[in-house]
Parts: C-alpha cells; sequence; structure tokens
C-alpha cells in the first residue's frame, strides 16, 4: 500500500458547462420479499427508456350495489396523482446492474480518458437499492466493478502510445467525519486546503492496482469497514457516504506529457426521512448528519448550474471532498434509485423531484435555445462566420511566422555596436510590454465568454418569462419560484463577474498603455538615431499583431465550441418538439378535432422547418448581431464594454409598445379557439362570442363554439386591474390565485415590470468604453427589490429536505433478518445493534443496551458481496 501525506488532485477548469454534463438514469428495483408478502400497489409505471409514471391510475374492480353496477366509487380513494417523469434513462425492475453500467457510465469512460473528471452518484433513499447498483453481489457485481473492467480494457488499447499508473482510495463521510476504508482508524483524517492542489484528504492511503480483479478484494475490505446498521427500512443500512476515488495517471510515451484524471463513485446514505428509518437518539443525529450532506450537495450542484461565483463547497464534508469531482470540467452521472412499492411512496416521490430537477437543469439549457432569440439557424450563422474568422486569422498567422522569421534574419552577423544596443533595449522593453499585452488579451478573452455566457442566460431569462406567459397553472408557480430567480441569479452571477474582471482588465490596460507609448517613444528615438534598424521595429510590430492574432484564434475557438454545443441541444429539442407536435396533430385528426386553422398552423410550422433545413450559407450575408460581434472580437483600444443582453425589453415610452400592452391586456383572455382564428386572420380577435362566424385566409368559414363566458371576461377585468395597480400590489404572491388561469395574465405583467426595471439602471463604470450600455449589475439593488416577486423563496436551492423530528414513535422492529452487511458499528468501536426481540412491540434502543462491540468487517461471510447471516449472536 502506498501512504501519501497528500493527495493531488487534478485541477478543475471553468465551471461553466456543469448543467449540460450531468446525465440523470432512475433505477426502479423489483419488489422485496416483504412487500410482495404485504400485497403491495405498485407505485411506478416505467413507460420506456426514458419515461416512467409515478402512481398510476389504477383500474378499479366494478363496485355493485343491490347488483347494479355503480358509477365510479373514486371518492373514496386518495386520487392518483399519474405524475409523467422523463430522464436520460429509467431501468425498470428488470434491467441488470450490466444494463445500468451500458447507459450510466460506459460513455463517460471516453471522457476520462480525454482528460474529464468524471462522478457517478447514486442518490435515494434507504432499502432503494443504491449499493446494490454500485457494488452489487458477486453474482451481479455493481457498476463500479464493471466501470473498472472496463476501464482497464480500455488501458490495454492504448498501451503502445501511453504508460499509466491507476491507484484507487475509498473513504467513507459518517456524521460529518472522513474515514479510510482501506486502512481503517478510529481516527477521523483530516481534509487541508493547499492553494496549489485544492482540497486533499491527510494521510489517505492509495492503492495501486493493475487489474479490476484486485478491485473486488479491496471493496470487500472497504465495505467490511462502512458504518452500517439496521434501520426500519433496510436491515443493513448503510449511515454513511461512501466514496471511491480512481486517480489514473496518463503519460503520453511520445511527449512525456503527463495528464491525471479522477473518477469518483459515490454511494450516498439513504435520503429517506426520519420518520421512515424510526431513527432516535444517535440514528436521529446520523441521519440529520446525512441530510446536511445531500442538501449541502443538491446546493452546490445548483450554483454550478447557475453559473454562481460563490459555490458552497464548504458547507458539508462530503462537498467540500469533491469539490474537483463536481462541475468544471467533470461530467456527473447521477443514479437515482426508488422502490416501486407504495409503502415507500413518499420517499420514491422525493427521490423523483430530486432527480427530476437534476434533469431540468439540463432541460431549461435545452429550452432556452429554442425558443430564445438565437435559435439553431442564427448560431448556425454565427458559428460559420466564426469558422471564417478562424481560417482568416490562422492564414493571417501563417504569413506573420514567415515575416517574423525574415526579419529575424536581417541584419545577421553584420550589426554595428550602436545596433547591437538598441537593439537591446527595445527587446527588454518588449518584453515587458508583450508579458503585459499577453496578460491583457488573456482577461479580454475571458471577459468575452463571460460576455457570450451572460448573453445565452439573458436570453434563457427571457425564454423562462415567456413560457410562464404560456403555463399553465401548475407550472406557474414553479416558474417563477425556482426556474425564473435560477435563470436570474445566473445572469447576475456572470454579470458580476464581468464587472469584476473589468476593473481587472482596466487596471493592466492601463499599465499596457503606458509600457506601449514608453516603447513607442523608444523606437522613435531608435529610427531617429539609426533608420537602418527599420527591420527591428517592424518585428517589434509583427509581433504584437501575431500575439493578438493568435489571441483571436483561441477565443474564436472557445466561442465555436459553445455554440457548437447549443446548437445541438437546439437540434435536438426542435426535432423532439416536432416529433411531439406530429403526434399529438395526427392523433387530434384521428379523432377528428382537428379544426382547419389547427391544420393550417401545423402545416404552417411543418412548412418553415423544411425551409429551415434548405439554409444555403453560401450566398447569404451574415448579419452578425453586434453583441456576438463585440464577444468575438479583442479590440485592444476598447477593452471592455458594458454588458446589455437585455434584449427585446418593452419600450415603455414608446407610445406603440404601450398600446401593443394595453391591447395585450384588454383583450383580456381569449379561449384557444379565439388564438386559432387568430393566427389564421392574423389581427387581433378581441371579442368573440359563441357562434360567432370567422372568416378565414382560404375563405373557409368557421364558427367558434367555445368561447368565453361572461364571468370569465369580468374576472378577466379583475385581474387587469389587479396588474394595473402596479408593482408593489402584484409582488405580494399570495394576493393571486394561482388556480385562476387569469394569473398567468398577471404574472407576465410581473416580468415586464421586472425586465423594465432592469433597463432603466445605467451603467456607471468609465473609460474606456466601447458603447454606451447597461450593466445589469448596478441593477442589483434595484432588481433585488423589485424580484421580491419570488416572494416566498429565499432563492435557495431546496434539494433535499431536511429531516426534523417527526411525530414517529418508534414502532415495530423486526428482528435482524438473516444479513450480514448490515452490522452496525460505532466509530468508537462499541456496537450500534440494539435492536431487542423479534416480537411486534421490539424497540429500538441506543447504545445503551451495552452489546459487545463487534466490528463489521469481523462478522461477514467470505465474499464482499454477500449479505449474508452474521456471525455474532443477537442477545433474545
Ligand atoms: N435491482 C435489484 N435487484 C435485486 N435486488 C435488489 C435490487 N436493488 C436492491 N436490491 C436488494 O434490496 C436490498 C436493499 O438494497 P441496498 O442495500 O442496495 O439499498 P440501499 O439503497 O443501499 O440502502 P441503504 O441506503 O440503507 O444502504 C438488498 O437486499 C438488495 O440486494
Amino acid at each position: 500500500m502506498v501512504k501519501t501525506t497528500a493527495m493531488v488532485p487534478s485541477r478543475s477548469g471553468s465551471t461553466q458547462n456543469m448543467a449540460a454534463n450531468i446525465k440523470v438514469l432512475v433505477r426502479v428495483r423489483p419488489f422485496n420479499a416483504k412487500e410482495l408478502g404485504q400485497n403491495n400497489r405498485t407505485v411506478i409505471e416505467v413507460l420506456d427508456e426514458n419515461q416512467l409514471v409515478f402512481d398510476p391510475k389504477e383500474d378499479l374492480p366494478p363496485f355493485y350495489y343491490q347488483g347494479v353496477q355503480q358509477p365510479s366509487k373514486n371518492y373514496l380513494k386518495r386520487a392518483n396523482k399519474e405524475l409523467r417523469f422523463a430522464f436520460d434513462c429509467v431501468c425498470g425492475p428488470n434491467r441488470t446492474n450490466q444494463d445500468v453500467f451500458e447507459c450510466a457510465t460506459k460513455d463517460m469512460l471516453a471522457s476520462l480518458m480525454e482528460g474529464y473528471n468524471c462522478s457517478v452518484f447514486v442518490y435515494g433513499a434507504t432499502g432503494a437499492g443504491k449499493t446494490f447498483t454500485m457494488i452489487g453481489s458477486k453474482e451481479h457485481p455493481g457498476i463500479t466493478y464493471l466501470t473498472m473492467d472496463h476501464l482497464f480494457q480500455t488501458i490495454s488499447g492504448h498501451q503502445m502510445d501511453r504508460e499509466f499508473d491507476i491507484g484507487v482510495s475509498y473513504i467513507e463521510v459518517y456524521n460529518e467525519n472522513v474515514y479510510d476504508l482501506l486502512q481503517p482508524s478510529s481516527t477521523p483524517l483530516q481534509l487541508r486546503d493547499y492553494p496549489q492542489y485544492g482540497v486533499t484528504v491527510a494521510g489517505l492511503s492509495i492503492r495501486n492496482i493493475k487489474v479490476a480483479q484486485e478491485l473486488l478484494d479491496m471493496l470487500e475490505f472497504g465495505n467490511q469497514n462502512r458504518t452500517q446498521h439496521p434501520t426500519d427500512a433496510n436491515a443493513e443500512s448503510s449511515r454513511s457516504h461512501a466514496v471511491f476515488q480512481v486517480y489514473v495517471t496518463m503519460r503520453c510515451k511520445t511527449s512525456n506529457q503527463c495528464r491525471m484524471v479522477k473518477l469518483s463513485m459515490i454511494d450516498l446514505a439513504g435520503s429517506e426521512r426520519a420518520s421512515a428509518t424510526g431513527c432516535i437518539g444517535e440514528r436521529f443525529k446520523e441521519g440529520a448528519n446525512i441530510n446536511r450532506s445531500l442538501l449541502a450537495l443538491g446546493n452546490c450542484i445548483n450554483k454550478l448550474a447557475d453559473g454562481s461565483s460563490y459555490i458552497p463547497y464548504r458547507d458539508s464534508k462530503l462537498t467540500r471532498l469533491l469539490k474537483d469531482s463536481l462541475g468544471g470540467n467533470c461530467k456527473t452521472v447521477m443514479i437515482a434509485n426508488v422502490s416501486p412499492s407504495s409503502i415507500s411512496y413518499e420517499d420514491t416521490y422525493n427521490t423523483l423531484k430530486y432527480a427530476a430537477r437534476a434533469n431540468k437543469i439540463q432541460l431549461s439549457l435545452k429550452k432556452n435555445i429554442i425558443n430564445a432569440d438565437m435559435n439553431a439557424a442564427q448560431s448556425m450563422k454565427v458559428n460559420k462566420e466564426l469558422q471564417r474568422r478562424l481560417e482568416e486569422e490562422e492564414k493571417k498567422n501563417k504569413e506573420l511566422r514567415a515575416k517574423l522569421a525574415l526579419s529575424s534574419n536581417v541584419g545577421g552577423g553584420n550589426a554595428s555596436e550602436k545596433q547591437v544596443s538598441w537593439s537591446r533595449r527595445i527587446t527588454a522593453e518588449e518584453l515587458v510590454h508583450g508579458a503585459l499585452e499577453s496578460k491583457l488579451l488573456a482577461l479580454m478573452s475571458q471577459q468575452r465568454v463571460l460576455a457570450l455566457r451572460h448573453y445565452l442566460r439573458t436570453r434563457a431569462f427571457e425564454h423562462v418569462a415567456d413560457l410562464a406567459h404560456r403555463s399553465s397553472c401548475d407550472a406557474l408557480e414553479q416558474i417563477y419560484t425556482e426556474d425564473i430567480p435560477r435563470q436570474d441569479r445566473a445572469v447576475e452571477n456572470y454579470a458580476k463577474q464581468y464587472t469584476n474582471r473589468n476593473s481587472k482588465i482596466l487596471e493592466v490596460w492601463s499599465n499596457w498603455n503606458a509600457s506601449g507609448q514608453k516603447l513607442q517613444k523608444l523606437l522613435d528615438e531608435c529610427l531617429a538615431d539609426c533608420p537602418c534598424m527599420v527591420d527591428t521595429v517592424q518585428k517589434v510590430k509583427l509581433q504584437s499583431k501575431y500575439r493578438i492574432s493568435e489571441a483571436s484564434n483561441d477565443l474564436h475557438c472557445k466561442i465555436i465550441s459553445i455554440m457548437k454545443d447549443e446548437i445541438t441541444v437546439s437540434a435536438e429539442c426542435m426535432t423532439d418538439t416536432f416529433d411531439m407536435l406530429k403526434e399529438v396533430y395526427l392523433t387530434l385528426k384521428g379523432y377528428g378535432h382537428a379544426p382547419p386553422a389547427l391544420t393550417l398552423q401545423y402545416l404552417g410550422i411543418i412548412n418553415k422547418a423544411k425551409s429551415a433545413k434548405n439554409i444555403s450559407w453560401s450566398d447569404t450575408t451574415v448579419n452578425t448581431d453586434p453583441d456576438i460581434k463585440f464577444i468575438s472580437t479583442l479590440d485592444l483600444e476598447s477593452p471592455i464594454s458594458p454588458l446589455n443582453f437585455t434584449a427585446n425589453l418593452p419600450d415603455t415610452n414608446n407610445a406603440d409598445v404601450q398600446d401593443k400592452d394595453n391591447a395585450n391586456t384588454t383583450i383580456d383572455i381569449v379561449s384557444d379557439t379565439d388564438n386559432l382564428a387568430d393566427t389564421e386572420n392574423q389581427k387581433p380577435c378581441n371579442n368573440k362570442r359563441k357562434g360567432t362566424p370567422i372568416k378565414l385566409n382560404n375563405n373557409e368559414t368557421i364558427i367558434i363554439n367555445d368561447s368565453f363566458e361572461s364571468e370569465n371576461l369580468n374576472s378577466a377585468k379583475k385581474i387587469k386591474t389587479e396588474a394595473c395597480m402596479g408593482i408593489e400590489n402584484i409582488n405580494n404572491f399570495g394576493k393571486i390565485d394561482p388556480n385562476d388561469l387569469n394569473s398567468t395574465f398577471v404574472l407576465a405583467e410581473k416580468v415586464n415590470n421586472l425586465k423594465k426595471a432592469s433597463s432603466k439602471v445605467e451603467f456607471k463604470d468609465v473609460q474606456p468604453v466601447k458603447r454606451g450600455l447597461t450593466d445589469r449589475t448596478n441593477t442589483l439593488s434595484t432588481m433585488n427589490t423589485q424580484r421580491t416577486i419570488n416572494c416566498s423563496n429565499d432563492n435557495k436551492a431546496r434539494i433535499v429536505k431536511p429531516v426534523m423530528p417527526v411525530r414517529r414513535i418508534a414502532t415495530a422492529m423486526p428482528p435482524p433478518r438473516s444479513a450480514a452487511f448490515g452490522s452496525s458499528v460505532a466509530r468508537d468501536g462499541s456496537s450500534y445493534r440494539t435492536v431487542q426481540g423479534g416480537s411486534k412491540n421490539a424497540t429500538v434502543t441506543d447504545k445503551s443496551v451495552g452489546l459487545k462491540a463487534v466490528r463489521a468487517r469481523e462478522r461477514i461471510e467470505p465474499h464482499p458481496y454477500s449479505r449474508n447471516p452474521p456471525r455474532y449472536a443477537v442477545r433474545k
């Protein structure tokens, strides 16, 4: 065993792409014997590889009274939620660990070999199958073994050109303490923060392994030392977070370049409510610590996805430890384990909501592009333009390199002393100036990338606001309390980072400017004194051009890669949307419910899509968005510019726009049919009434049959009055009845007010300024007041509910099953297994019962994965 004092993790890069990297998989385990015995209801129906329904509708047997079948008696039972969830992958009860490996981690290894850190989390309530998925059994090895096996196979394919060194560590985080599972000790290990290495575990042992088979022994040994103890929900419940980490060091044989990546596989402790486990005393404290870590983990993931500059890693040991395995250049897979049984109804629901949130981080990014101003076609145009500019820059670079090579030969060995002296002075000055210029260019590139992220996020904000306008009432609250604040926070964070970067740029810029003037003066003097030095002067100028050109090249590459991601996501969304649209339309048509208006609208969309596909690029003049132009240009004369990506906001001073707003607010709410008819007629259709004939463009006449009735009109008017009362009145979410369809109307008004507020404040930062635009960061104070509409929400991610003491009376606990893994071991060496008896009235007590301390590894069967009877005897 190799003992290290400090482990050197690979340094993660930017944290910008976190959201796009999370993949979420849900695994539903089969019913266990207990659940089968109780004949529980199934609360999960797996629809296909990506979808499941939680709490599906049940077909109740017909109810007869006096021999006559009665209408539905559903009022006696709780309504089925019938919630449909979509994930990257859904594995039903019949899917094996091999299937989970194929869906979850197989592809990830390619990213690992490319230099990305990778993490796999298994999340779920106690007994949901986390450890089975991660570790498995001898017959069904878990994904840790399968992944490592595949890793070794991958490595053997690269043996010719690379050398590999693989080390593994296995630790647990229990009650906010870190323990080494490969070198057990009752003394916790300390986490240390080193500026150059990041967070390290002092004294952690790392073992080198050569084949996957060695891993089995190691996991066996580690698992024996893991803290476990029985709960009501799982007789072998793991009460700690286990973190298995693989460090792969790759050295390229030809270039000697070395790279270190880390694969982390984290078996999280159960996310169940305290009531589910029936825990009290020490166990309750454990539960609280588990939830604390899970909450901290959820917060970090959300913040990373928001693009926050501050990520609260320090909130728990687990997140501190995983700092470089989350976000940044890390690929993350989240596996949510659930039980299909109605016994675990609440836990399953909570797990699915957690997983859906993680999945939504991704989806919200996908979605924001499809409706945003920059749609796929525009992104492709911009991308094409950037590619062209990149090629041009490369061509210029080549020429510059050739010129530089030529100029360095000029003068050769015949230079006079005066020339040599001038040359030395110029070179020294050029060195200083060059270093400053490189620094300035690097800062400007980072700032442009931030501006791009801000640009994309601003559009996401608008998109979410737009969604709120169209969404159903059910989705409204979530959009207002979660989505909009999240997008908003992200925009603000980017703006803040951008402003910070601007001040640094200004500092370096003034030094660069001063040194540039000094250098220019020196060059002028040199030319005056020694005109034959013209080549040297020329060379200095070429060098600067070359630097700028190189930096522009790099920037274009970065922008292209970001835009490419956007295009891919957008294209995927478009395809999905069209498929769905087609399906819905054809279904309606099949039932004879597709009115001509809808058919026309449908055909219009399909035609649009077709023409989008046929765009020819060669003869199109690219009208690049000025914002994108700024982002993709490194102009040293105007290095900073305030952000102004709050486009498309209604201009409150513009009478036309005001009229339009008013029109929107006075047409009030029209029925869907009205909207369709409007689309046909291309003009507002304000007061359609039942039976009103409407002439369509194709001369067909249709009659509205389902216009709103007068009370709707009244309610729309009432809402309109509320909306007109101003932001103070609508700040209070409580005043709006979320069940009232018209609330969308008021909420849309809020968004407009928000947007208006954000667009009014002036950017105060000064020279050198390119455009007199607004900066969102300076609107923070104003916006914060306005945004109290997000009200009840404290703007913090709420991923996991912390466990609170609940009305649970210690309930009957079955006698310990014939399972060995779930032995309880306190860190101080005493036993946790304090279950008394097997009677119905048995209770869970604490250590006070005083059973003899036994270490878990002394009690388990030879194989790591078997959970066979423990070797100790429980006192009866
Ligand atoms: N997909 C599956 N197929 C067969 N058995 C399974 C499956 N998933 C879980 N099990 C069984 O269910 C029981 C509980 O699973 P496991 O110990 O993995 O739960 P867990 O989520 O890790 O619980 P805890 O958080 O309490 O440690 C085990 O006996 C395990 O063998």
